[in-house]
């Protein structure tokens, strides 16, 4: 049985890809094979060392302790692109929200506790206040054109709005579906100084955290609107208050509240609801969910943040190896030569490596039994080895 750990409420749609045959699924499991986690922070955790994969039902890692499951090798899987959708349509709402100042119109009516006539006249008088700005014709900056940014970025543009765009690291995939009016931005500093609304679309790393700071704020645009439903982390929230008070920021729409800038009424924050849909819950579980099974049964590697893209069709009546590894010279050399030394015939081999990391699957004829296995365990560099025996297409 292989045990799966859940650190937050996941879609049952995708617990239920578990078959109860083979899995126990549960929040409190000792020992588990696989994590299974949203935004839980487990940076403290102490993490047992049964664990083979953690799968991140959602997008961003910067709650998984990456490089430490890296040196352990084990793969940290995410959802590419699954919760997608429901962000861009929170962002869209952010951004008519803060077009047309919403909260604030709302907020001004629910505190009127006249009669209905008087109501009548202050919502009248009242109204000027709350002068909005209509899209078509303005300009919104996206930063970071990945799986939502390109979907932020297409939907303005069809709203007539004018969009730069700005992702160095923009995967050709990502390029093609790109809406063609858009325009690339050189850099971070141009498309602030271009835009009257910003949303921000990049992942929490070193290089991010408080990509928008003081300096930055200063290049933006008299009275734009900056939307952050990335991470709070990438934005500093004090210039960002201050340049709200100066009249320098109309808006900053977020999805991350803090006890500073909740009751600001400039501010806009949700409850971290960005990828919060049935939709999204359900396609993030399920992708996590299918890809755990694919390792643990089968040792194929899709959609990991650490580790290479690594798929390799069961070979009939093979027995698998999967070997996690430094990514160092003459690897696959000692490992097949270790095999060969057991007199084990290679059937199929994959090797493959991303950064520090390499793996290899190796389908070997006839069972290998534990002296084998120990013996690759003890080559300098191999981080973990797993055995599948009798190794085949897992079942749906
Ligand atoms: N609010 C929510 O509920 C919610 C939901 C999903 C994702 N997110 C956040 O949004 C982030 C992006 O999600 P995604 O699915 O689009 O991820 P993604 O990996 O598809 O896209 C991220 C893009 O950012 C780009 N990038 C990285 N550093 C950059 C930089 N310095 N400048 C410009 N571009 C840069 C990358 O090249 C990539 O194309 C996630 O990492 C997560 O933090 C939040
Ligand atoms: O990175 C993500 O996918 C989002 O922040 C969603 O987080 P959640 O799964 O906790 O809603």
């Amino acid at each position: 049985m292989y045990r799966i750990q859940t650190l937050n409420n996941i879609s049952p749609l995708g617990l239920d890809r578990f078959p109860r045959n083979l899995y126990e699924v549960a929040s409190e499991l000792s020992r588990p094979d696989a994590v299974m986690v949203r935004s839980a922070d487990m940076h403290g955790l102490d993490l047992d060392d049964t664990i083979k994969a953690i799968g991140r039902a959602g997008a961003g890692v910067n709650n998984i302790p990456v490089d430490r499951m890296s040196e352990r090798g084990v793969p940290v899987f995410n959802a590419p692109g699954a919760n997608a959708n429901a962000v861009k349509e929170l962002v869209l709402a952010g951004l008519f929200l803060a077009a047309r100042n919403i909260v604030q119109a709302w907020d001004y009516v629910q505190k009127l506790d006249d009669s209905e006539p008087g109501l009548k006249k202050k919502v009248e008088a009242g109204k000027k206040q709350f002068k909005g700005v209509e899209l078509p014709g303005r300009t919104i900056g996206v930063v970071g054109l990945g799986a939502i940014g390109v979907k932020v970025a297409n939907t303005a543009r069809d709203l007539g709005m004018n969009v730069l765009g700005y992702d160095p690291g923009i995967t050709v995939s990502n390029a093609w579906r790109l809406h063609a009016g858009v325009e690339q931005a050189l850099s971070v500093d141009e498309l602030l100084s271009r835009s009257d609304f910003v949303s921000i679309h990049v992942p929490l790393v070193e290089a991010t955290e408080n990509l928008i700071d003081a300096k930055r704020l200063r290049l933006m645009r008299q009275q734009a609107v900056l939307l952050n439903f990335s991470r709070a982390e990438i934005v500093d929230e004090a210039a960002v208050l201050e340049a709200l008070d100066a009249d320098k920021l109309s808006s900053y729409v977020c999805d991350f509240p803090t006890m500073a800038s909740k009751n600001h009424p400039k501010v806009v924050s949700l409850p971290h609801l960005g990828a919060s849909t049935d939709e999204a819950e359900d396609n993030c579980a399920v992708m996590v969910a299918d890809q755990i099974r694919d390792y643990l049964e089968v040792g194929n590697v899709r959609n990991s943040v650490n580790f290479p893209e690594t798929i390799m069709p069961p070979t009939d009546g093979a027995h698998r190896i999967c070997i996690v590894n430094a990514n160092v010279p003459n690897m696959v050399g000692q490992i097949s030569s270790t095999l060969a030394r057991h007199e084990l015939n290679i059937a199929d081999l994959i090797n493959k490596s991303r950064n520090q990391i390499a793996y290899t699957l190796v389908d070997v004829d006839t069972e290998a039994d534990e002296a084998v296995l120990e013996e690759i365990r003890g080559i300098e560099g191999v981080l973990s080895v797993r055995y599948l025996n009798a190794v085949s297409e897992r079942s749906s």
